[in-house]
């Protein structure tokens, strides 16, 4: 289970921001190496505040343990033929890192593995640079003699669809009946730099199709609109911003807003600190009734739709289909990082 991960203490805060500076398939920097341990700890004391805030860390690790065990117990009944099955979690920038669960699954003599990405829609930064970390360390045979197949985005699932909508749903039920209809549902994801949108990343395109999944099931119950968050620093990044989204919905009389996260399964600072903390507060002081879709975390709706995502895959194997999507294998127009070529050939021949 492929994520970036979260510090699960304040104090690994500052080794995580180390990691995602040192990312350059994240956030490419010139003298990367110098660079990112010096701006890693200049917004270590701020970060650790917000992680403060939210109760001491990040809910990410228990979230996707408990998603996982879920997810492989009712793979065991879903596809028999290839159980039993054990979900590893291998972080990005926290703890466990994917070189400590490559070490695992080699200790453990594991010999056929699935790289399942827990991000529903595909971005170079996000699942790309997971599956280029996973295809370097198996290019230093850090990972043991494995085969592996990739599950590399599932944003139009209907088990997905589902559990987003009965989230809303249960949001939009703190409305009263009688107004409930006009209230406006804001989707809010992570937002990219212009420049990955530009290069023809995929990310922008797959989000749009998630809500429109979600609004299709939903049977366009209520008005809504897709806003982009959580953008660092002074480049452009896609836009219209949530707060700014917000502020422009209270100035034109809305009264009751939905916030609704769609890119990150489990709740983060994002949710619960930039959209509870911030941005909800900031609405209620301009006179708007906000209430957010809870994160997915623990849903048994979900849980489902990752076995089922899982076992879809496992069917496919069986009837012949190749270990990765044909999607996975087209790099964007864009890219000039020879990596991303190299892992989607590697992936496609299991890993080898
Ligand atoms: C689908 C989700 C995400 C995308 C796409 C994404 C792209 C992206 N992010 C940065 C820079 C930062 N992100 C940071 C934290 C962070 N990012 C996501 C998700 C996506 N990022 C999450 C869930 C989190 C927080 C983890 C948590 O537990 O809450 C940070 C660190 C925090 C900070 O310093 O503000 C940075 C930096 C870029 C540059 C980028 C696209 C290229
Ligand atoms: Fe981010
Ligand atoms: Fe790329």
């Amino acid at each position: 289970m492929l994520n970036m991960g979260g510090p699960s203490t304040v104090a690994e805060t500052h080794d995580f921001l180390k990691n995602l500076f040192s990312d350059g398939d994240l956030i490419p920097l010139p003298f990367q190496k110098q660079l990112a341990p010096w701006i890693a700890r200049r917004r270590t004391p701020q970060i650790e505040q917000q992680y403060e805030d939210i109760g001491g860390g990040s809910p990410i690790l228990h979230y996707t343990q408990v998603q996982g065990e879920g997810m492989a117990k009712l793979l065991d009944e879903l596809h028999p033929e290839t159980a039993p099955h054990k979900a590893y979690v291998a972080f990005r920038y926290a703890r466990p890192l994917t070189e400590e669960t490559a070490r695992q699954l080699k200790a453990d003599g594991v010999t056929r593995a699935i790289a399942f990405t827990q991000y529903p829609q595909y971005s170079c930064s996000t699942t790309g640079s997971s599956l280029n970390e996973l295809f370097k360390r198996g290019k230093a045979g850090e990972l043991g003699q494995l085969e592996w197949s990739v599950i590399d985005r599932w944003g139009t699932h209907p088990g997905f669809i589902e559990a987003v909508a009965q989230n809303i749903e249960a949001a939009l039920s703190k409305f009263p009946e009688s107004t409930r209809s006009e209230t406006v549902l804001l989707f809010s994801a992570h937002s990219l730099p212009m420049s990955v949108v530009n290069r023809g990343d995929p990310y922008v395109l797959e989000v749009s199709a998630s809500v429109a999944a979600v609004m299709q099931r939903l049977g366009h119950s209520n008005p809504y609109r897709l806003v982009w968050q959580s953008q660092v620093g002074p480049s452009a990044w896609m836009g219209m911003q949530t707060g700014d989204a917000l502020k422009g919905l209270a100035r034109q009389g809305k009264k009751q807003v939905v916030l609704v996260p769609i890119a990150f399964t489990s709740d983060h600072i994002e949710t619960l600190y930039e959209l509870d903390l911030e941005y909800a507060k900031e609405a209620r002081e301009h006179g708007v009734e906000v209430h957010r879709a809870e994160s997915l975390n623990d849903s048994p709706v979900f849980i489902r739709a990752l076995a089922d995502i899982a076992a879809q895959h496992l069917r496919d194997l069986a009837a012949g289909k190749g270990p990765v999507s044909v999607q996975l294998g087209l790099r964007c127009p864009g890219c000039t990082n020879a990596t991303c070529g190299q892992q989607k050939a590697w992936f496609a021949r299991g890993g080898r």
